[in-house]
């Protein structure tokens, strides 16, 4: 007895993508069998590894397979595999649904898109593989039953707005997906996909390396010799394992051509791109293992969600045991992936054991090595593709990598006053070094163009001395920890004492200095005084060449940014006081002094130290506690020049 079918709506992006997917031109469209057999085998690897850590789950899993079945006369072609299975709840939340971090992405996207996108990008970018299959069906019915539940669901739709669901009491454990194939036409990529032929071929061509068997009924012809002496053609059925089954991993890289491993990344990472980098690894001795990793050529759209969750699967001789296991990959190289197989872990592992395994912290040590060494090896070319993709990523490495650091900061780029169009390595940088300069000097914000017209970069620019424009959000946080390369300290432009003079010309300028400081040293009490509640120091300074002021940190202060970064992820940061510095030679820090000087009590003065505090944080970006107040205050100055 089946209970009612219910009619449910698919999410308005799911609907818009199918829409995409039923009209696609998208000429390779046997790639929607590849899905599903991917689908099958991670069905089939999840239902050994439930077998594997709960023993009361009653399951055969002596004959773990995948079925594909074909009907030429219903037109129906339909992929079985004895797995997992899914739940009525699961059905609706993974096949009606796309992953919620990706959705806003998906809506942009599909917005931006809308013709122009090839539909295998969009595929490819939010991987919804199932649903490749309506670029060849216009009906597809799931049967499924999880393990372990008596009672299983069919599923229906034809890719329009809505589809059911209903209770189906005897479906077999495991998945079938049933496709209602669309009429062939060979002019549209659209072929017979229920000839053998074709299904054997596609099989070999995309999935020929999953580790299940994948199996059809095939006819065979055999001449025999009947009763009456004849040669005659006898057919047969027979059911044949269309794979080969032979893990990737462990086969020397001499033998396994690109496509293999190209098919292979798009089947671990279900990503539709090729990988910039394949990396073969193997470990022997006493503890044995062998990876194949994989560096993507495209940035997928959920890099830097926190539910980002493909990476390095782990397999225990040749059984698969997680998708994405943390242990093997540092959460900076997390867009690295493949498979890596250890010869000596305990199928039982769990995620507890892992954290605390020695064994597998060498693996990774040993892995994040490689990786970075081929990150190092790259040419020029792959070089500037991977860290345009990767790059901030990267660079988080910087912060808690030590032992890593050197490394990283020979592979990192970054932008620089040198060029508005080429990055640069730091080796670059310490080459065009001036004579005697033992700095690196950098400035952090938000935009290249905020950076570069920064008060604080006026002496750097009359110096001609190169600045790096780190512009990323996590040049603050690396910026903090990382001392120095080869040598060379790091330093912020709008941190700390500039000491930009050589020993003549401090000698030159000591008497002009003391002077100046004993002329503009009762401005700078008043000024800290008065502005006491934003800043905890005035002095005087010669890294400005045009401004009257700009505002600076101590060596050790917070930045305005990462303090505001801070406050963004909802931590409370008190407002931290910097120092303001004033231009000796400028105009309106020179009237000003007089001005005091001529007069303590002028009531203007305590508002132009105000805007002068105010200008020289917009200045360098920064965002003003009141700004309305200091419109007022602007506005009120002019209607005094009309
Ligand atoms: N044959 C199957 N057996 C069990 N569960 C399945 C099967 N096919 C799909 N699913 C479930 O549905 C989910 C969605 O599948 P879909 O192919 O749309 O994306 P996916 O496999 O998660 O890949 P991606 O990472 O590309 O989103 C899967 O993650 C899986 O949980």
């Amino acid at each position: 007895m089946s209970s009612q079918a219910e009619q449910l709506e698919f999410q308005a992006e799911t609907r818009q993508l199918l829409d995409l997917m039923i009209h696609s031109v998208y000429s390779e469209k046997d790639i929607f069998l590849r899905e599903l057999i991917s689908n099958a085998s991670d069905a089939l690897d999840k239902l050994r590894l439930a077998s594997f850590q709960d023993k009361d789950l009653a399951v055969d899993t002596s004959d773990l397979h995948i079925d594909i079945e074909v009907d030429k006369t219903a037109r129906t072609l339909s992929v079985r595999d004895n797995g997992i299975g899914m739940t009525r709840d699961e059905v609706v939340t993974l096949i009606g649904t796309i992953a919620k971090s990706g959705t806003a992405e998906l809506r942009r996207a599909l917005a931006e898109a809308k013709d122009s996108a090839a539909p295998e990008e969009l595929i490819g970018q939010f991987g919804i593989g199932f649903y490749s299959s309506f670029i060849v069906a216009d009906k597809v019915t799931l049967l499924t039953r999880k393990a372990g539940e008596t009672v299983g669901t069919r599923w229906e739709s034809a890719g329009e707005a809505t589809y059911t669901i209903e209770e189906q009491p005897d479906a077999p454990q495991g998945t079938t997906v049933t496709l209602h194939l669309k009429p062939e036409d060979a002019e549209d990529h659209l072929y017979d996909y229920t000839a053998e032929w074709k299904l054997r071929d596609i099989v070999k061509k995309y999935s020929d390396f999953i580790a299940w068997p994948v199996r059809m009924e095939v006819t065979k012809s055999a001449k025999v010799t009947n009763d009456e002496g004849e040669e005659v053609d006898e057919i047969t059925v027979e059911t044949e394992t269309l794979n080969s089954q032979k893990a990737l991993w462990t086969r020397p890289r001499s033998e396994v051509t690109d496509e293999e491993y190209q098919d292979f990344y798009r089947h671990v990472s279900h990503a539709w791109d090729e990988p910039a980098e394949i990396i073969p690894f193997k470990a022997e001795g006493t503890f044995e293992y062998q990876a194949l990793l994989f560096i993507p050529s495209h940035a997928p759209f959920d890099l830097f969600t926190r539910d980002h969750k493909r990476g390095v699967q782990l397999y225990v001789k040749r059984v698969f045991i997680m998708d994405n296991c943390e242990e093997l990959m540092p959460e900076y190289l997390r867009f690295v992936k493949g498979v890596v197989d250890a010869q000596d872990l305990s199928l039982n592992v769990s995620r507890e054991i892992l954290q605390q395994d020695r064994h597998l912290r060498m693996i990774q040590k040993r892995l994040v090595r490689k990786v970075l060494s081929v990150i190092k090896d790259m040419d020029a070319e792959k070089y500037v593709n991977f860290w345009k993709e990767f790059g901030a990523v990267l660079k988080e490495g910087l912060i808690g990598d030590t032992e890593n650091q050197a490394t990283l900061l020979e592979v990192s780029s970054f932008a620089s006053t040198a060029s508005d169009q080429e990055l640069t390595r730091l080796s670059g940088y310490v080459e065009r070094m001036k004579d005697g300069q033992d700095t690196i000097y950098y400035l952090t914000g938000e935009s290249r163009q905020q950076l570069e017209n920064s008060p604080h970069m006026e002496a750097f620019k009359a110096k001609g001395l190169e600045v790096l424009l780190l512009t990323d959000p996590v040049d603050e946080m690396w910026t903090g920890s990382v001392p120095e390369f080869e040598g060379k300290r790091f330093q912020s432009i709008a941190k700390g004492e500039v000491d930009l003079e050589t020993e003549d010309e401090k000698k030159a300028t000591e008497s002009l200095r003391e002077e100046q400081d004993k002329e503009f040293g009762d401005l700078l009490g008043w000024l800290k005084t008065t502005l006491e509640s934003d800043v905890k120091e005035v002095r005087l300074t010669n890294r400005l060449t045009e401004s009257p002021a700009c505002i600076v940190g101590d060596s050790f202060d917070m930045s305005p940014m990462l303090a505001k970064m801070y406050r963004q992820s909802g931590q409370s940061m008190p407002l931290a006081k910097r120092i303001l510095e004033l231009n000796p030679t400028h105009p309106l820090v020179v009237g000003l002094r007089d001005k005091y000087a001529a007069d303590h009590d002028d009531a203007t003065l305590p508002e132009t130290a105000e805007l002068l505090y105010g200008t020289a944080l917009l200045a360098e970006g920064g965002e003003l506690v009141d700004p309305a107040k200091f419109a007022k205050l602007v506005a009120d100055r002019l209607t005094r020049t009309l």
